[in-house]
């Protein structure tokens, strides 16, 4: 067996945790070019990094029953609580088999229509901004994310709770984040108020979606949404069904899962198609066949605006890295990896890598042409993971983004504003430093 080559953090590796919590993509990418696909390196414990497909397919697919979620849970556990990102072994199951009905295509194409509704009055909002500063396109595309992401979890909910769950959710992300990445911070957040800000937040945030469960139980209504679906649920096996707290474990979670993550993945796509002319023109020819927004349909006739959705998932995937803990000693593709071992999936430099694609660096939807989805091994492309604990959200997600863009493109021109340069800030998912500004012509 092969060890796995260590990442040397040399004399200055005291301030290894400190670069990695400022900089984590460009720190990891210097571990991969110094040490190739996969690699060791100690940053409070230690842990495996790979950008290896192999590693990927052995860990998420293969032997995905060697390995837990581990620390990274751990992290999301107290506003999360046991829903199905965080959750393991028989528990995990159990909800995934409750949870994936909600997610069959009939189903999506239901909840299709509410989305299309939001869009139609997102773009008259866009419409304000035509010809004026550039607009912080980030805070908007989080804006119509989680519009959609609450109106098809919970129906209708008052502008004001919208405004607070917006402002709380980017707060808490914060928080989370920063005690992982900045323990050394931990006792101080403990006293500069920081620490109970979240807790006040995550009770206000609890109390409103106990709130909503109740509601639904007495109203006697059924409106087609996700909270319905979730209280409606039985286990085929069992009969049992789930009981408020797992609902709202489970409906926090596709909140918290499902709207950052497309926002992220549509603001990286703008600020990259302001730059590419030739390819929002091609995407332009293929929405001749809608007016305003696109039905469920007529989007499943625009094969290039899917392609270069994908290609925007590879360049920018908003999930840019898994993590799992090994339960046991185990080989993995010829290296001794132990029980006890984090494991760094990182999808941004799997993405990115040299060895499995021409010119990675350069945006090209043609990556996602049928010949080369054809000829393209499964675990090079994963922006939504793989096996069984693969993305439940994968189709709204991808439906979602494609209505959005289409929509968004078929109305509008994008602009960067070059006083405001980008660059990458991975947090949960993979945010941008300073937000994106783009001007709406
Ligand atoms: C572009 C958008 C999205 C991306 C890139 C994305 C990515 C991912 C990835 C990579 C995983 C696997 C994580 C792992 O194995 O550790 C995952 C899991 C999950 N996603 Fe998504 N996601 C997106 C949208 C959504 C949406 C819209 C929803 C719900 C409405 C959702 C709900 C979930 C849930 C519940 C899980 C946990 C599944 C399980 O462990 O059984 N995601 N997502």
């Amino acid at each position: 067996m092969r060890n796995i080559p260590v990442y040397k953090l040399g004399r200055l590796g005291i301030m290894a945790p400190f670069k990695f919590a400022k900089n984590p993509l460009h720190f990891l990418h210097q571990g991969f070019d110094a040490c190739g696909d996969t690699f060791k390196m100690k940053l409070f414990r230690e842990f495996v990094v790979t950008r290896d497909p192999g590693f990927f397919r052995h860990v998420l697919q293969q032997h995905n029953r060697n390995f837990k979620k581990g620390s990274s849970s751990k992290m999301l556990r107290p506003v999360l609580g046991n829903g199905l990102v965080t959750s393991d072994g028989d528990f995990w199951l159990r909800q995934r088999r409750l949870v994936q009905p909600a997610f069959h295509r009939e189903r999506l194409q239901e909840l299709f229509l509410a989305m299309g509704v939001l869009t139609a009055s997102f773009l008259d909002e866009m419409e304000a901004a035509r010809g004026k500063d550039a607009v912080d396109i980030d805070a908007k595309m989080m804006g119509i994310t989680s519009d959609i992401a609450l109106k098809t979890l919970f129906g209708n909910m008052t502008t004001e709770d919208k405004a607070r769950i917006y402002q709380q959710v980017n707060r808490t992300q914060k928080y989370l984040v920063t005690r992982v990445r900045k323990p050394y911070r931990v006792p101080i957040m403990a006293i500069n108020g920081e620490n109970r800000r979240f807790e006040t937040d995550l009770s206000y945030f609890n109390k409103l979606v106990f709130e909503f469960i109740h509601q639904r139980r007495i109203s006697g209504e059924r409106p087609n949404d996700l909270l319905q679906l979730l209280l409606d649920s039985i286990d085929e096996e069992t009969g049992e069904q789930m009981n408020d707290q797992q609902i709202r474990d489970e409906a926090i979670t596709m909140f918290a899962a499902g709207h950052e993550t497309s926002a992220t993945g549509l603001s990286w796509l703008l600020l990259e198609l302001a730059k590419q002319p030739e390819i929002v023109a091609k995407i332009r020819l293929e929405s001749v066949i809608f007016d305003n927004v696109p039905t469920f349909n007529q989007l499943m006739q625009m094969p290039y605006t899917r392609q270069v959705v994908e290609e925007g998932l590879r360049l920018y995937p908003p999930a840019w890295t898994m993590t799992r803990e090994a339960t046991v000693d185990q080989e993995i593709e010829g290296f001794d990896v132990k029980s006890g071992t984090s494991v760094f999936l990182s999808v941004f430099e799997l993405h990115r890598n040299p060895n499995l694609w021409k010119d990675p660096l350069t945006f090209d939807p043609d990556n996602f042409n049928a010949d080369n989805v054809k000829d393209r091994p499964k675990f090079n492309y994963l922006p939504f993971g793989a096996g069984p604990r693969i993305c439940i959200g994968q189709q709204f997600a991808m439906m979602e983004m494609q209505l959005i863009l289409a929509s968004l493109l078929k109305r509008f021109d994008f602009e960067a504003d070059p006083s405001h340069p980008v660059g990458m800030h991975p947090q949960i998912v993979l945010k941008s430093t300073n937000g994106i500004k783009l001007f709406v012509r």
